[in-house]
């Protein structure tokens, strides 16, 4: 490509601007403070959000929209959900009338509950959405960065725009598979974030495998009944962007949100884990949002349930677990 641009430089935002600026992608990487871009242009790193990873010299951060996306042939939309619409709406003035333009954001907007794709389309206007994809899957910023294998999807309803798409961030090290299930993709990547949380309190209470694995199995149901009333296809919610980042997330020890569920669980206050992250835990706001979305569609979600009552109405996150253990008994 030409030129690409990333806008959001934090730990994600960097990671997929430093995989297109190494596959020699001319890449300008949007920080909306302009004194994070200074820096990471002098010292060649993202100190702040993603310090173990080098940048190469094809990669410049900006605080100037306009510089970012003048000429862009790739737009990358990677600020946490509850800044999007406030970024798009600056960065539309900006966009180039084809330029491709992917969504990284994994979240639904609090009190329109919009997912990304619809905060998108309302913003940018219904022509746009060939030229709209969404890429989501278990992907630490961390080891993309550091060149591990990893697996992601990209989701379009364009199949051309889409597959333009998945060639751009694909390398050796990033396996980038195709769906036309945007909404399955975006709910499943959004929804596991709260899942995330469950099963990291769980960790930090001492609970163990079963509980783990039960937390990912029944969070995955809830997250596929949303998902179907909301017009996805339950198939896509086994994939890279369902099961796949659930599983990461809910084991792995760099998710931020199985640390926010693991330091409650270990007796931590949420307003004392989140002011020490330093980073987004989407899934506090996604919550609220998922929560809001089950009473209004009518979907049975008790995980998420628990886990927004944990959160907002200062639930004990103990009597949470009895009463999830102690609804009336159904099947499978
Ligand atoms: N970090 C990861 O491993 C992955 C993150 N994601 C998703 O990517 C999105 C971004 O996450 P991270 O980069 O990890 O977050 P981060 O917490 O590392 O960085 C957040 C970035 O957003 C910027 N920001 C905050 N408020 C803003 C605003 N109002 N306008 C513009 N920029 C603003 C911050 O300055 C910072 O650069 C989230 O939706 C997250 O769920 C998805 C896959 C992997
Ligand atoms: O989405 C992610 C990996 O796929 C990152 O998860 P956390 O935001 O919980 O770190």
């Amino acid at each position: 490509m030409s030129k690409v641009a990333v806008l959001g430089a934090g730990a994600w935002g960097t990671a997929l601007a430093k995989v297109l600026a190494d596959k020699q992608n001319p890449t300008f990487l949007w920080s909306h403070r302009e004194e994070l871009a200074l820096l990471i242009n002098e010292r060649r790193v993202n100190e702040r959000y993603l310090p173990s990873a080098p940048l190469p010299p094809t990669l410049r951060a900006t605080g100037d929209l306009e510089e970012a996306l003048a000429g862009a042939e790739l737009v990358v939309l990677v600020v946490p959900s509850h800044a999007m619409r406030e970024v798009v709406k600056l960065a539309r003035p900006y966009i180039p009338n084809r330029a491709l333009i992917c969504s990284a954001t994994k979240g639904i907007e609090n009190d329109s509950l919009m997912l990304m794709s619809e905060v998108l389309v309302d913003e940018l206007g219904r022509g746009v959405e060939p030229r709209l994809s969404y890429l989501s899957g278990p992907s630490f910023a961390k080891e993309v960065a550091a060149g591990q294998p990893t697996a992601v999807v990209v989701a379009g309803k364009s199949n051309d725009e889409t597959v333009a798409v998945q060639h751009a961030f694909a390398t050796e090290r990033l396996r980038v598979y195709q769906s036309d299930d945007v909404v399955g993709v975006e709910v499943g990547g959004a929804l596991k974030n709260v899942v995330a949380i469950a099963a990291g309190a769980a960790d930090g209470f001492g609970f163990g495998h079963n509980a783990r694995a039960g937390l990912i199995t029944r969070g995955l149901a809830e997250i596929a009944r949303i998902a179907m009333v909301k017009g996805g296809s339950p198939l896509t919610l086994a994939g890279l962007s369902g099961l796949g980042d659930l599983v990461l997330t809910c084991t792995g020890e760099l998710s931020r949100n199985r640390t926010v569920g693991y330091e409650m669980g270990r007796g931590r206050t949420l307003d004392d884990v989140l002011t020490h992250l330093g980073h987004v835990a989407e899934g506090v706001k996604t919550a609220k949002s998922a929560y809001d979305l089950g009473v209004k569609l009518d979907v049975d979600m008790p995980i998420t349930t628990e886990v927004y009552r944990v959160l907002y109405e200062q639930k004990p996150a103990l009597q949470a677990v009895v009463d999830l253990m102690n609804r009336s008994l159904r099947k499978e």
